[in-house]
């Protein structure tokens, strides 16, 4: 069976003060439906490159990525919009994505209404369900988004995330600027999520003990490629490359 997203041979250089520097050096990388990847590497190894370019915000020099059995970057205009659908982001920083005035009820039923997802009168009632989803009282709906503590905004980012139901979910540093206990209550979230949906995510962060929580599978990047690609717990246990080695090192009192 085709995988559900196939990343082949991915190139990205940029010109930065006269000198080029290689972001991505030839990236490949598939996930399975229903699969999480971890995409781990130290600051400057390419993975938010990687995942700009994936979300079609940034462009590639060279490659092909097929998403759901489509050339998914020369999808253009209406077609392409219709199939974002399929691929949502969960990032760092919600607020950034969201409109700090708009409360939580109109974050939601925004792609409920421009994916046509559900019929007016129906809405109101898919949001409860969102809500309840990623557990957050049905009431929060009339909440303004700036009122809320950084893991419900990010409940809010993930409910509207699910909200056009994708087969794919890329999260880049979703976690990261969560306190502890706040960021474990997240991961949870969205493993049990990703169980009772089956959705597909790619999980990108700096941190190895975040991406074993929730990964099938983890793939190292470093300087640019992927150095190693494998079961979770096989990278863990026993890293293959330098970048993995360094990472597990990283947090030795989790294993
Ligand atoms: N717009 C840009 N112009 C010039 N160089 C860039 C640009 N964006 C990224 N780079 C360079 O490309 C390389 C990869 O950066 P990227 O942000 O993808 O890494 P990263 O693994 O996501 O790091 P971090 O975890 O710190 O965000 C780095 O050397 C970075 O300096």
């Amino acid at each position: 069976m085709s995988p559900l997203l196939s990343i082949e041979n991915i190139s990205k250089g940029f010109s930065s003060s006269g000198r080029r520097v290689v972001a991505l050096d030839k990236v490949s990388l598939a996930i399975a439906a229903g699969e999480t990847l971890g995409l781990v590497g130290a600051s400057g190894s390419g993975k938010s490159t990687l995942s700009r370019i994936l979300l079609r915000l940034l462009s590639c020099d060279a490659g092909a990525i097929r998403f759901e059995g489509e050339d998914w970057l020369t999808l253009k205009g209406a077609a392409l919009r219709r199939r974002r659908a399929r691929m949502q982001m969960v990032f760092q920083d919600p607020l950034a994505a969201f409109n700090p005035l708009a409360n939580v009820g109109t974050v939601l039923d925004d792609p409920l209404r421009i994916h046509g997802v559900a019929s007016k009168h129906r809405r109101a009632g898919e949001i409860a369900t969102l809500l309840e989803h990623v557990g957050l009282p049905a009431e929060y709906a009339c909440r303004p988004v700036r009122a809320l503590s950084g893991g419900q905004r990010q409940r809010v980012a993930i409910a509207r995330a699910i909200a056009t139901r994708p087969s794919l979910l890329v999260l880049d540093e979703a976690v990261s600027a969560l306190d502890v206990t706040v960021r474990g209550r997240i991961l949870e979230l969205l493993v049990d999520l990703q169980k009772q949906q089956g959705i597909a995510c790619l999980f990108i962060s700096h941190d190895l003990a975040v991406v074993r929580a929730v990964s099938h599978r983890i793939a190292v990047m470093d300087g640019g490629r992927v150095v190693e690609t494998g079961p979770a717990a096989t990278v863990v246990a026993a890293p293959q490359s330098e970048a993995a080695r360094a990472l597990v090192a990283a947090v030795p009192r989790l294993w």
